[in-house]
């Protein structure tokens, strides 16, 4: 199932950081995604580009939304035209499958838009 459409599970203090196999792969999904290190942690990031700084609050609203559906939340740096989104696993100071399938459905909220 492609990863749009799955659901982050309740991530555990011990659950395992993905593997770079896996991580590969799944950066298969999101093209548009780059993996940072910020403070010796993996991390997604995007930055999505809107016509002005109204669009890019909406889009903004609309990715909170989102994490608090998934129980899984990003950091958003909101600009004039631009949102960065960053997601990681905080608890795992990493990356867990919860982050693509959210950067995932970030993409799929950016698209959707008219
Ligand atoms: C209690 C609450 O569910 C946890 O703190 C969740 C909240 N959202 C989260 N979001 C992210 N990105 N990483 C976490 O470890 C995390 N933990």
């Amino acid at each position: 199932m492609a990863l749009q459409q799955q659901h982050c599970e309740a991530c555990r203090a011990d659950a395992p950081r993905i593997s770079d196999e896996e991580a590969g792969k799944l950066r298969g999904e999101i093209p548009d995604w780059k993996q940072v290190e910020e403070d010796g942690e993996e991390k997604l990031q995007r930055q999505f580009k809107f016509k002005d700084f109204a669009q890019a609050l909406a889009f903004t609203n609309q990715v909170g939304d989102l994490a608090e559906e998934e129980g899984h939340h990003p950091a958003l740096l909101t600009e004039y035209g631009k949102v960065t989104v960053t997601w990681w696993t905080h608890k795992i100071g990493g990356l867990h499958r919860n982050d693509f399938i959210c950067a995932a459905k970030t993409d799929a909220l950016f698209d959707e838009r008219t």
